[in-house]
């Protein structure tokens, strides 16, 4: 289902009791949901704006209803596509899947590493495309998308088939993280010696130069630096998945809005 017609039907502005789903959020470490008109494939999310320390008791929420059954989370290696798909997933009742999982299934349970090794990058982006194409045309899922699937644009007319948050990580948190659980099953990565983080650094910036400007085609952005701003942290290791998957559907919100709005100027 394209993204434009599935903006008429967002719903905002419902009032709930702002401790009440603070403590859910709290005691379920993932945004507060329930699930709604099941029988026309929609879910109301409960979406606090954060950080709801800051606001008075009776505090305004969102209630969005995401009628559009496919998101994607494209984003650099180790963003956080699956760890922070799986939880948005799991608000919006959908189920996940990762196409890196996919591509390494189809190619007989042989991982992506092993792929690389035996044939190629050039065979691993076509696997990754008919995955992207498979997956295009499911429902109620949410994907986290290989890190290098963004170049090839093919692969964004199946990602455009929903709706697409780029999840954008500072490279040198990005480094860290990935030097924390070595470069092993990432083969882009897996080169030289030295230094673990110092090079995983170097080469994830020469990978954004290249591919900067395609995640920027993505419907919304989610910076890890916004957040951290918004809620007075100095650094986004502090963030808590949860709180990125708020800001994600708050930027998913804010992208159906303003489909919304020029779809009712243009017709
Ligand atoms: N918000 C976060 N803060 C700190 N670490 C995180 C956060 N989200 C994910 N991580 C950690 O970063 C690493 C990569 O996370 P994840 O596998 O979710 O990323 P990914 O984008 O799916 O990676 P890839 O594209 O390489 O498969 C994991 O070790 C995970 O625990
Ligand atoms: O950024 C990339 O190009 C890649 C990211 C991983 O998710 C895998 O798809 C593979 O290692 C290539």
């Amino acid at each position: 289902m394209e993204a434009a017609t599935v903006a008429p039907r967002l719903q905002i502005s419902t009032w709930v009791d702002s401790d009440k789903v603070a403590r859910r959020l709290r005691t379920r470490s993932a945004a507060s949901f329930s699930p709604r008109l099941k029988d026309r494939n929609m879910t109301q999310v409960l979406l606090p704006h954060l950080p709801t320390s800051k606001v008075s008791n009776r505090q305004r929420h969102v209630a969005l209803e995401v009628s559009c059954s496919y998101n994607n989370f494209p984003g650099m290696m180790g963003s956080g596509k699956t760890t922070v798909g799986k939880i948005m997933a799991q608000a919006l009742s959908y189920s996940f899947i990762d196409s890196d999982s996919l591509v390494e299934h189809d190619v007989g349970g042989t991982s992506v590493a092993e792929i690389f090794k035996l044939y190629g990058e050039g065979f691993f982006r076509d696997k990754e495309t008919e995955a992207l194409r498979k997956l295009s045309l499911m429902h109620r899922l949410v994907v986290s998308t290989g890190g290098g699937a963004v170049v090839r644009p093919v692969n964004w007319k199946c990602m455009k088939k929903g709706i697409s948050v780029w999840l954008d990580v500072p490279l040198e948190a990005l480094a860290q993280r990935i030097a924390a659980v070595g470069t092993g099953s990432r083969p882009l990565l897996h080169h030289g010696s030295g230094d673990a983080y110092r090079k995983t650094y170097m080469r994830l910036t020469s990978l954004f130069e290249e591919r900067g400007d395609s995640y920027a085609n993505a419907n919304a952005r989610v910076s890890l630096e916004n957040i951290a701003a918004k809620l007075g942290y100095r650094d986004v290791s502090n963030l808590t998945p949860t709180a990125i998957v708020i800001e994600a559907l708050e930027q998913i919100e804010s992208y159906l809005k303003e489909e919304h709005r020029h779809a009712r100027i243009t017709f």
